[in-house]
C-alpha cells in the first residue's frame, strides 16, 4: 500500500517553474520549499524546510482562527512547493487542505502521511538521524537531544509533530541529493525560527491593487522559462540592492509589513543614517563589498554533500574576505546604531580565520590552470613530499630509459619512459615503417599496450617495477588532496553559523542602504511612527504615479483618533480619486517595512491590518462573479477590520443594480460610523455614488469626513487639478469626460438629454421610433397605394403588389 497520498495541483507549472530557477542561475541547486503542518484544538504548528539555503525553519504553535488565516499567511508567504500534513486532521484543517487542492490559484502538491509519522517521539528520532553538518564533531548521541532541545522549543509539541512528517517526506525524496548517494543525507545547514508576531495583515489582492508587486513576462523569448522580471512595482522601485540576499531579505520585508516598534526604530536609525548627504562615501564602499557576497548557503550546501568546485572557493574567499572589509568599515561608524554594533560583533575572528585558512590551503592560480583542488605547499608535508617526487621524475625517467635503450631491439634507435596517470609507467619507442599489423608490433619481453601518434606503448619489466613502486603517485595526491579539501569543508561547515550571520547582516545592511539610495533619489521624508491612531500626511505623493507623470499634484491627508477617519471621496471619474486612495495605502505600507515616505512631513500610526476593496479579481480563475468578489472583500473588511486598521475601498458597489448598490455601500459606511472613534477604522472610501450624499444617506459624525478633488471648467473643456479639498462633487462632469475621451459629440449630447429629462422627472422619448406625424404619412401612403390598385385588371399580381410595395411600408410603421 503506498502510504503517501499526493494531490497533485498546477503540476506543468511547477515543472517550468523549477527548469527556469535551474535555467536561472546554474550555480544555485533547485529550489524547493516543503511545508509540514499540524493543527490541533485552535493551534498551528509547523516547519518547513528551504532546499535554496538548506534550513529547516520552524514556527512554535500559535492560536489560529477556525479559517486558519495565519496559516493561509504562511503559505502565501513562503509559497510552498510541497505541503505535508497528516490523515487524521481536524474538520477545519481538513477543509482548509481541500479548499487549497481545489483553488486553482494554489499550485502546491499536497502529501498526506499516517498520522503514525507526526509523533512526538517518532520526529524526535528523525531529527537525531538527520544530517546536521553544524553539529560540533565532538557531540555524542547522548548529548545530540539536549543540544537540540536548545536550538528547538520541544515544548511546542504541534510544531515538534510537523517536523516528523517533513522530515519523512525529505527523506523519501532525497530533496536535493536525488543524485548522490544513498549514504549522503539531506543536509540540515541551519534551524531558524519563523515568527508572524506583530506582522501586518494584508491579502494577496492588496499587494496587486497597491502594485506592491508585479510581476510581467520578459519579452525576450530567449527568457521563456525564466522571463519573469518585475513590472512598475513599489518593490521594483525600492530594490537597490547590490546582493541576491539583500533582494531577498527585502521581498520578505515586503511580505511582511511590522507593527514592531523596536524593528522599524532599528531600520530607520540606520537609513536615516545613510540618507545624510555627509555619509555616501561610506554607503558606496559598503556596496562595492556588498557586490562580492556570494551565495553561501548554496556553498555550504555544496560542502556538505562534497561537491565544491574551485570558483566555490573563490566565491567563499571573496565573500570572507569582503565580510571582513564591511567589519573594519563599519567600525568606524558610530556605534549607537544597533545594525552597526551588531555587524562589529558578531563578524568574529573566525572570518579572518577562514579567510586565511583558504588562502594557505588552496593554490587558486594551479588549481583554476587545472580546473581542480590544488593544495598549496607546506600544507602537508606528505603531499609535498610526492609532488617533489613527481616533479623529479622526468629526469629519473630519462635514467631509466637510457638502461632501457641497452636491452632494446637494435632496430630502434631511441626510446622514452612515460607516466601516464592512472595508467602507469610505459615504454614508449617510435613506430618503424614495416610495422603495420598488429602482429607486428610484439616485441619479445615487452607487453604491447596502445599505439598513439605514431608511437607504441609497452609495459616491460622496468616499468612494472617503477609501477608497482610509484605508479599510484598522482592518483595518490589527489586523494590526498581531496581529504585536505574535506578538512577545509568540515572546518568552514563548523562555522557555518558565523557565515549564516554575515549572511544576515549582509543583507539587512544591503536592504537598508538600498532604502536609504531610494529615499534619496525620490525626495522621501522619515516618517514618525506612532502607536496611536493618527496618520497625518503633509504634501503626500503616490510613490509610482510621481515617476510617471511630468506634474504630480501632492496632497494631505488629516486624521486623528476621534475625528475623520471615515473620509467619503467623491469626483468626477479620471480626477485622481483612485490614486489618493492607493497613495496613502502605500505610504502606510512604507512606513511598515520601514521605509522613508513620498511626503514632505508623515505621522503615521501603525494599523495591524490593510484592507482594500478596489478593482476585481479575474473571477474565472476563481469561480466567483465579479460582485460577488466585491461583496467577499468588503466583508472580510467589515469582519476583521479593527480600530487600527485601514480599509480603502473605491467604487464599491457598481457591479450591480445601481439602487441595491448605492444602498450597501451606504449600509456599510452607516456600520463603520455607528462604532465607537476607538473601534472605527481608517476608512477611505471612493465613489461615483453621488447620491449616497445628496440623498443623506449617512448620519451627522465626527467620524465622517467628506472630501473631493478639484476640478475646473474651462468653456466646454474639464480642467482636472487634482487637488483634494473638502466637500461634495456636484457633478459628474460625465459628459465632459466622455468627449474627452473622444465619444461622437450627437452620442454625448443625446446623454446629457436623457440624463436632464431623467433628473426632473420628465418623459424620455425613445429616438430608435418614429414620430407620430412620420407614421400619419407612412399611413397614408399605404392607403394611396390601395386607392391605386386596379382590381378589374387581371394581370395584377397581388402577392407581388404585398411583398413588394406595401410590406415596405408597413414594416417601419
Ligand atoms: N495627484 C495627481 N497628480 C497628477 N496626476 C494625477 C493625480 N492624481 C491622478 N492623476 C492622473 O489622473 C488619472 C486618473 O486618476 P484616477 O484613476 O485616480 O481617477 P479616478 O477619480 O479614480 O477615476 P474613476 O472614478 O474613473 O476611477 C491618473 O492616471 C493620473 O494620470
Amino acid at each position: 500500500m503506498n502510504e503517501e497520498r499526493n494531490v497533485r495541483c498546477g503540476e506543468r507549472e511547477r515543472d517550468v517553474a523549477s527548469c527556469a530557477s535551474l535555467a536561472g542561475d546554474e550555480n544555485e541547486a533547485p529550489s524547493e520549499v516543503l511545508l509540514s503542518v499540524f493543527a490541533q484544538h485552535g493551534q498551528v504548528g509547523l516547519s518547513f524546510y528551504d532546499s535554496k539555503d538548506c534550513t529547516l525553519h520552524f514556527m512554535p504553535d500559535t492560536s489560529d482562527n477556525r479559517d486558519l488565516t495565519i496559516l493561509d499567511k504562511v503559505i502565501q508567504e513562503i509559497s510552498p512547493n510541497v505541503i505535508i500534513t497528516s490523515a487524521k486532521q481536524e474538520r477545519n484543517m481538513a477543509q482548509f487542505i481541500k479548499g487549497l487542492g481545489s483553488n486553482p490559484n494554489y499550485r502546491q502538491e499536497i502529501v498526506v502521511y499516517p498520522s503514525a509519522n507526526f509523533r512526538v517521539e517518532v520526529s524526535k528520532q528523525r531529527l537525531l538521524s538527520a544530517h546536521l553538518p553544524f553539529l560540533p564533531s565532538s557531540i555524542t548521541e547522548n548529548e545530540k537531544i539536549p543540544y537540540l532541545s536548545s536550538c528547538i522549543p520541544f515544548d511546542s509539541v504541534l510544531m515538534l509533530r510537523s517536523i516528523g512528517g517533513l522530515l519523512k517526506c525529505l527523506d523519501r525524496r532525497r530533496v536535493g541529493v536525488e543524485l548522490e548517494d544513498s549514504s549522503v543525507g539531506v543536509p540540515i545547514l541551519q534551524l531558524l525560527t519563523y515568527t508572524l508576531n506583530d506582522v501586518v495583515y494584508i491579502d494577496r489582492d492588496t499587494y496587486s491593487a497597491l502594485q506592491i508587486f508585479k510581476s510581467e513576462l520578459h519579452p525576450s523569448v530567449y527568457k521563456f522559462q525564466s522571463g519573469v522580471k518585475e513590472g512598475l512595482s513599489l518593490y521594483g522601485i525600492l530594490n537597490r540592492c547590490r546582493c541576491k540576499h539583500g533582494s531577498r531579505l527585502l521581498r520578505q520585508w515586503f511580505h511582511r509589513p511590522t507593527r514592531d516598534m523596536s524593528v522599524l526604530k532599528r531600520r530607520q536609525e540606520v537609513v536615516r543614517y545613510f540618507t545624510s548627504p555627509h555619509n555616501s562615501d561610506v554607503m558606496n564602499t559598503l556596496q562595492n563589498f556588498l557586490r562580492n557576497v556570494g551565495n553561501i548557503p548554496t556553498l555550504l550546501y555544496k560542502m556538505s554533500v562534497t561537491h565544491t568546485k574551485v570558483s566555490d572557493w573563490q566565491s567563499l574567499y571573496k565573500t570572507v574576505y569582503s565580510a571582513v572589509g564591511i567589519r573594519d568599515t563599519v567600525r568606524s561608524l558610530p556605534q549607537n546604531i544597533h545594525v552597526f554594533r551588531e555587524i562589529c560583533c558578531d563578524f568574529k575572528d573566525e572570518l579572518p580565520y577562514i579567510a586565511t585558512l583558504i588562502s594557505k590551503v588552496v593554490d587558486f592560480e594551479s588549481s583554476l590552470a587545472d580546473n581542480c583542488f590544488i593544495v598549496k605547499p607546506n600544507v602537508d608535508p606528505a603531499i609535498d613530499e610526492k609532488k617533489r617526487t613527481m616533479m623529479g621524475l622526468s629526469d629519473f625517467l630519462t635514467d631509466v630509459a637510457r638502461a632501457e635503450m641497452e636491452n632494446l631491439d637494435s632496430r630502434f634507435s631511441t626510446c622514452s619512459v612515460i607516466y601516464i596517470p592512472l595508467i602507469g609507467f610505459l615504454l614508449s619507442v617510435p613506430r618503424l615503417p614495416g610495422m603495420v599489423d598488429k602482429e607486428n608490433f610484439e616485441i619479445e619481453g615487452l607487453d604491447f599496450l596502445f599505439v598513439s601518434e605514431d608511437r607504441l606503448h609497452y609495459r616491460s619489466a622496468k616499468t612494472k617495477e617503477l609501477d608497482h613502486m610509484l605508479g599510484d603517485l598522482h592518483s595518490d595526491i589527489k586523494d590526498m588532496e581531496r581529504a585536505v579539501m574535506a578538512k577545509l569543508q568540515a572546518s568552514v561547515l563548523q562555522r557555518s553559523s558565523c557565515l549564516y550571520k554575515v549572511l544576515s547582516l549582509c543583507a539587512e545592511l544591503d536592504c537598508l542602504m538600498a532604502l536609504a539610495q531610494a529615499s534619496q533619489n525620490y525626495g522621501y521624508c522619515s516618517p514618525t511612527l506612532t502607536q496611536s491612531c493618527r496618520l497625518t500626511l503633509h504634501q503626500s505623493r503616490h510613490p509610482l504615479l510621481e515617476l510617471c507623470v511630468p506634474v504630480f499634484v501632492a496632497n494631505p491627508c488629516i486624521t486623528s483618533e476621534t475625528e475623520g477617519k471615515v473620509k467619503v471621496l467623491t469626483g468626477p471619474n479620471s480626477s485622481g480619486k483612485s490614486i489618493y486612495l492607493k497613495q496613502v495605502g502605500l505610504i502606510v505600507f512604507m512606513a511598515l517595512i520601514g521605509s522613508d515616505v513620498p511626503a514632505k512631513e508623515a505621522e503615521i500610526g501603525l494599523v495591524d491590518a490593510i484592507f482594500t476593496r478596489m478593482h476585481s479579481r479575474e473571477s474565472v480563475s476563481v469561480g466567483l462573479s465579479t460582485f460577488m468578489i466585491d461583496v467577499n472583500q468588503m466583508s472580510h473588511a467589515l469582519n476583521n477590520g479593527t480600530g487600527t486598521s485601514l480599509v480603502l475601498v473605491d467604487e464599491f458597489g457598481k457591479g450591480t443594480n445601481t439602487v441595491d448598490g448605492l444602498s450597501l455601500l451606504a449600509a456599510c459606511l452607516n456600520h463603520w460610523l455607528r462604532r465607537s472613534p476607538s473601534e472605527c477604522p481608517f476608512v477611505f472610501l471612493a465613489t461615483n455614488f453621488h447620491s449616497v450624499l445628496q440623498l443623506g444617506l449617512l448620519p451627522q459624525s465626527p467620524l465622517l469626513s467628506l472630501l473631493t478633488l478639484e476640478t475646473a471648467v474651462d468653456g466646454e473643456e474639464l480642467v482636472f487639478l487634482y487637488q483634494l479639498k473638502e466637500g461634495i462633487c456636484q457633478s459628474s462632469y460625465a459628459a465632459n469626460i466622455a468627449t474627452l475621451a473622444g465619444l461622437e459629440p450627437a452620442l454625448v449630447q443625446r446623454g446629457v438629454e436623457v440624463s436632464e429629462l431623467y433628473r426632473t422627472g420628465k418623459t424620455i422619448k425613445r429616438i430608435d421610433q418614429p414620430s407620430g406625424d412620420e407614421q400619419i404619412n407612412r399611413c397614408k401612403r399605404v392607403v394611396q397605394k390601395f386607392l391605386s390598385l386596379d382590381l378589374d385588371d387581371l394581370s395584377l399580381d397581388l402577392v407581388k403588389f404585398m411583398k413588394e410595395e406595401l410590406l415596405p411600408i408597413g414594416e417601419r410603421l
